[in-house]
């Protein structure tokens, strides 16, 4: 801890509360996440281990850089030093578009969505297995001072199981969960998919695709996947990719390398070079 100096609490992730600090060895501005590890059995602990040393492999310009880990046994605290991301997250953008009824260009949101599709290309991708978000949201995704994407810490959601001591920290309505969540079948990439697909439908429309003001509710429409066309300022090749990818049967939906072929985000990927 002494090699970091405590700047101001940032705010309150899904899980687990973020502080933005400065190492003190070159006055580097970063944040650390406090996990209390404290009320945790040894398989849950040994779940968060698992989960940040997959954190510490990953290096991909759209994925929240992770910087170092600090392990405080007296107050059974786990903190993870992550990159500092200067825009916040994206359900602060989307709410203060909703607010000022500014809804953000088609091409904007062509270049947010191919670099979230690039991180989870790192995740679905890697030669060394397989990782799953799992907990693809708004407030998952942030932004970097040039508006860059950065996908948001995952895995660790895997100790969000509904065993875990976190399940009660898991507020606020499932928008997200997929049909093949509903039915409890095996979460896998094209879940991932789906949520991405919400997530792309409420960068859009600013409002998830489908919403209700009860859990069983929700589950009814999720399972009809029925939901209303984006606004008609946005093109019809954006509708397609959104249904695409909320397709109820998972099969059915895009795989990321799909997506990396799209015209829209290989165009861009092209630019980029
Ligand atoms: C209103 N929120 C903010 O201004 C904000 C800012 C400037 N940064 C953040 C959050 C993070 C940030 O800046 N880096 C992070 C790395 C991992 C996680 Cl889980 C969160 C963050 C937030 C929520």
């Amino acid at each position: 801890m002494e090699n970091y100096e405590v700047i101001g609490d940032i705010g309150t992730g899904s899980f687990g509360s973020v502080t933005k600090i400065r190492r003190k060895t070159d006055g580097k501005i970063l944040v650390w996440k406090e996990i209390d590890y404290g009320e945790m059995n040894d398989k849950e602990k040994q779940q968060v281990v698992t989960e940040v040393n997959i954190l510490r492999e990953l290096h991909h310009p759209s994925i929240v850089r992770y910087y170092d880990r600090i392990i405080d046994k007296r107050a059974a605290k786990i903190f993870i030093v992550m990159e500092f991301c200067e825009n916040g997250d994206m359900s602060h953008v989307i709410r203060r578009c909703k607010r000022e009824n500014d809804p953000m260009p088609e091409d904007l949101i062509w270049k947010i969505f191919m670099q979230i599709v690039l991180a989870l290309y790192e995740c679905h991708k890697r030669k060394e297995g397989k990782i799953l978000h799992r907990d693809l949201k708004p407030a998952n995704i942030f932004l970097d001072a040039n508006m860059n994407v950065k996908l948001g810490d995952f895995g660790l959601s895997r100790v969000m199981g509904s065993e875990s001591v976190y399940a009660h920290t898991h507020v606020g309505t499932p928008y997200y969960m997929s049909p093949e969540q509903i039915v409890e079948s095996h979460y896998n990439e094209k879940s991932d998919i789906w949520s991405l697909g919400c997530l792309l439908y409420e960068i859009v429309a600013l409002s998830p695709p489908f919403e209700a003001t009860n859990k069983p509710q929700l589950e009814t429409k999720i399972r009809q996947g029925s939901f209303q066309r984006i606004p008609r300022t946005y093109s019809d090749e954006l509708q397609r990719v959104i249904s695409w990818m909320l397709c109820s049967e998972p099969s059915q939906r895009p795989d990321v390398e799909e997506l990396l072929n799209l015209p829209q985000v290989s165009l861009r990927l092209r630019e980029k070079r």
